[in-house]
């Protein structure tokens, strides 16, 4: 059946072309991001949701979303969705990073440009017949300071417009490199520094707890008396309050605000007052940037739920398409190694460790690792995947480490998982061969070679005559047919395990039987997805 995927949001009609090109059932309901409760009611149908920002996939929506594998968001922000429910519950987020960074950028320097010659006001008293010619005395732009907060991508296109402007351009961002700063041309700054300094003030940083009111009140009194202010990132960067009081006094010479604490901002301390420009969250609002976004995102969530291809998650490591098909039998590989494990675990995980050796440390490790966990997780909860587990071992503090080699003999290359607990360590390898197939390839240090079934059985024993025979004997008693027979010992008379892949899940008869025999330390019957 073909995925199913609601766009809920005023997307771009292109995105709803695309999903149809590519085979998706799509249901367009614009209009549905306002309407919480139709959303509730049916969102359990969909395997992807499409949204811009009215939508708001909380923590209620992604619990009501049984089937929901993707949500994607046209445009940057992700503010809207709750990320780490949606990660808890297994479902990728992804954004489109670059479709509408030009058009944000062009509305920061429009509305710098309009606060700084008063262009709406002028423009709506020469409507309404007035000529106050001298009413409007603005300032020019060329030789003033800049001061950028956040010089990611759209800050660095807004440095770009500004120096192209012959305006000095400053910057404030901890995470900007210096061989960054110097590459896109801008003197990086302490944020104090850039308050005292700047004429005009343009933020371009996600809203988060280190930039929540980012401009404060007590940050608004070390800005340079004139400045003017512009927000186009995130409503709540700024103390709105405290800046219409800066404004009324006269500190703050104008602002320009396309973004609010509260959206849709139907009221704010900001409106009516006579510097202040203000638009209705329209960054991303041109028809380039809309058709940008739309087709990214429509092409990623069928990327996704058609091929497994993963990119811009914010919640998992991307993997190409290209990268989805070599990787296909190492991630089915690593999810058999890390459900083997799983099974044979009783007891609380304190760490997991995973070895890649040869061909298999050149794949993407991130997402052979989220798979990795995840098949140990499946064993506590079967809806465990590649993007919830790690976080539920997280959650767990269970520490996860990784290790790259490579000095394989017999394989080109392979992956080796151990888990530690209280009690013991457990390790067990495996690779693939070039017939795609996993395989298991060793077992606490004993070397085998077992093919993957959906039904096996796994036994431990000290090296003796005769365990191949009480095997045999038993699951034949049980009906219970073996397609592969795998034995391995770590020395002659020391231990020895065995893995047989049966075509049947082996029922609790044999398992008693077995261990009544006396034979076996061992015996634990094993189920994998193939
Ligand atoms: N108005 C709109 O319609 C509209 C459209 C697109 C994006 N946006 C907003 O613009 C923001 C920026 O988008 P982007 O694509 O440039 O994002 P980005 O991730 O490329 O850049 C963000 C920058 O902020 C910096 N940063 C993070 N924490 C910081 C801190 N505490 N202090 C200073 N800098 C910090 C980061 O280092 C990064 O360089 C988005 O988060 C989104 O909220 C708004
Ligand atoms: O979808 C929009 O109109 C706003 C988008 C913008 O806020 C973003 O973060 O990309």
């Amino acid at each position: 059946m073909a995925p199913k995927v609601l766009i809920s949001d005023k997307l771009s009609p292109a995105a709803v072309q695309i999903f149809k090109d590519r085979g998706i059932d799509v249901d367009f309901q614009p209009d549905l991001g306002k309407d919480k409760d139709k959303l509730l009611d049916i969102i359990g149908q969909y395997d992807g949701l499409a949204i811009r920002s009215a939508t708001k996939a909380t923590e209620k929506i992604i619990a009501a979303a049984e089937n929901l594998k993707v949500i994607g968001r046209a445009g940057i922000g992700v503010d809207n969705v709750d990320i780490p429910a949606a990660s808890k519950k297994g479902i990728i987020v992804m954004n489109t990073p670059f479709g509408n960074s030009i058009t944000t950028a062009e509305h920061a320097i429009s509305m710098m440009m309009a606060v700084a010659r008063q262009i709406p006001e002028a423009n709506a008293s020469t409507h309404a017949g007035k000529w106050e010619k001298s009413r409007f005395m603005g300032v020019e732009l060329t030789g003033k300071t800049l001061g950028i907060i956040g010089a990611g991508n759209i800050g660095s296109i807004v440095i770009d417009r500004a120096q192209g402007l012959r305006m000095k351009v400053v910057a404030y961002d901890p995470f900007l490199s210096e061989e960054r700063a110097v590459e896109i041309g801008v003197e990086k700054l302490e944020l104090d520094e850039l308050l005292a300094r700047a004429d005009f003030i343009t933020m371009h940083v996600p809203l988060t707890e280190q930039t929540k009111n980012i401009l404060s009140a007590e940050n608004i009194a070390k800005l340079k008396k004139g400045v003017r202010i512009v927000n186009c990132a995130r409503g709540g960067l700024v103390d709105e309050a405290a800046l219409a009081d800066a404004l009324k006094s006269g500190h703050v010479a104008g602002a320009a605000f396309d973004v609010f604490a509260v959206e849709p901002a139907t009221d704010s301390p900001l409106f009516n007052l006579p510097n202040v420009v203000v638009t209705p969250h329209l960054g991303a609002a041109t028809t380039e940037a809309q058709e940008n976004v739309a087709l990214q995102v429509a092409e990623q969530m069928s990327d996704y739920l058609l091929t497994g291809a993963v990119q811009n998650a914010l919640n998992m490591p991307s993997v190409t398409a290209e990268e989805a098909k070599v990787m296909g039998p190492w991630i089915k590989l690593t999810e058999h190694l890390g459900n083997f494990i799983g099974q044979m675990t009783d007891e609380p995980i304190k760490a997991i460790n995973i070895l890649f050796d040869g061909e298999a440390s050149e794949l993407n490790l991130k997402a052979l690792s989220a798979a990795t966990i995840a098949g140990i997780m499946t064993k506590a909860n079967p809806d465990t995947n590649m993007v919830s587990a790690p976080v539920i071992a997280k959650e767990r503090g269970i520490k996860v480490s990784t290790t790259k080699q490579d000095q394989s003999g017999a394989f080109e290359g392979y992956v080796k998982v151990t888990v530690v607990t209280e009690k013991r360590e457990r390790s067990v390898a495996g690779t693939v061969f070039s017939d795609g197939k996993p395989r298991f390839i060793q077992i606490k240090g004993i070397n085998i070679d077992a093919e993957v079934g959906a039904h096996m059985l796994y036994t431990t024993n000290k090296d003796r005559p005769g365990i191949i025979g009480t095997l045999g004997s038993i699951m034949g008693q049980n009906n219970v047919n073996i397609a592969n027979f795998t034995l391995g010992r770590s020395e002659a008379n020391g231990e020895a395990i065995a893995l047989l892949y049966v075509d049947e899940p082996v029922p609790a008869e044999a398992i008693e039987a077995l261990g009544a025999t006396g034979q076996f330390q061992q015996v634990k019957p094993l189920s994998f997805s193939v």
